[in-house]
């Protein structure tokens, strides 16, 4: 077997970071070198309830993470503010990142890309890792030749810190590939209530509901005259999204630019 891919996972306590440390853990090409958490730092994820058997140091400060472990590859699963410097620093120190974190600016997207390329190594930047969401995006894209009037609903757990998702953001970009911007809804209606008609993203809307009990979920309305179309697609948990981790470390290993959307790179 070839030498596995050595990971760094950062947020290996939280809901998304846990199920990525048991991926790596149980993967036999991956190897767990070490995890980024705010706090603990210093000491062994093994002393950490529900991480038996993993051997690996927890650091807090991220530089002083890739300045002590040699790794390939840095999954981050934390809060968007964190994980672009997570994602940033990698890059500097020539590993690949890995990152799930929603809710990075137009701006800091096109500053890590420019830096991808400047280290002429692989990033890959994923809204959604599950195989369904991917294609919800790019059936929507494809209905978006044909209707050009669309609504995206996106519902998430009541602990979510970005609205809209990461996931209806990119459904809104790829739509806006076949569809020019265009004022929906009467022309003169007004809200009574402020945010009544959602965030407008070139005239399509985009609503977030939050609630206990949820995962991820998503759909997209499409109308015309007398008919309409709905793409969905639910994450009822967050093992969902682990094959599109798998994946995309894999594939991370044989790029050398950054690549934004896993539609990029699914066949
Ligand atoms: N791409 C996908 O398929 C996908 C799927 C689910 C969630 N997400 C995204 O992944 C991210 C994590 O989601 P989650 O549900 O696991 O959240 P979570 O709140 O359960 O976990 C976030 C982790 O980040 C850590 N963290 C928070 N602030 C930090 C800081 N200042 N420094 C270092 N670590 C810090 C927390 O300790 C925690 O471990 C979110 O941005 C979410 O939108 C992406
Ligand atoms: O649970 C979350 O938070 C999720 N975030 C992603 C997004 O913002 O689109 C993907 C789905 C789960």
């Amino acid at each position: 077997m070839a030498n596995p891919i050595k990971i760094i996972v950062a947020g290996p306590r939280g809901r998304m970071g846990k199920e990525a440390v048991m991926l790596v853990n149980n993967t036999p090409e991956f190897e767990l070198v070490a995890v980024i958490d705010r706090r603990n730092n210093g000491v062994m994820l093994s002393d950490l309830d529900g991480f038996s058997n993993m051997n690996v140091r927890i650091y807090s400060d991220v530089e002083e993470c890739f300045q002590n472990v040699e790794a390939d590859v840095l999954i981050d699963l934390t809060i968007p503010e964190t994980g672009y410097i997570h994602t940033k620093t990698a890059l500097s120190y020539g590993v690949r990142p890995v990152v799930g974190t929603t809710g990075f600016t137009k701006e800091e997207l096109e500053e890590l890309k420019e830096l991808a390329e400047e280290k002429e190594i692989g990033c890959i930047i994923a809204p959604n890792f599950a195989i369904g969401a991917i294609l919800m995006m790019k059936f929507s894209q494809m209905a978006a030749k044909y209707f050009d009037n669309v609504e995206i609903i996106e519902m998430h757990h009541d602990q979510k810190l970005d609205a809209p998702s990461g996931t209806a953001v990119k459904t809104a970009e790829m739509i806006s590939e076949n569809r020019s911007s265009q004022k929906q809804g009467h022309h003169d209606e007004q809200e009574t209530i402020s945010g009544a008609r959602g965030a407008d993203y070139e005239g399509m809307r985009i609503h977030s509901v939050r609630l206990p009990g949820l995962v991820a979920h998503q759909q997209v309305l499409f109308g015309a005259d007398g008919q309409s179309l709905t793409i969905r697609h639910d994450s009822y948990n967050r093992a969902s999204f682990m094959s599109g981790v798998k994946v995309s470390v894999e594939t991370v290993m044989t790029l050398n630019t950054l690549v934004y959307g896993l539609e990029h790179i699914l066949d």
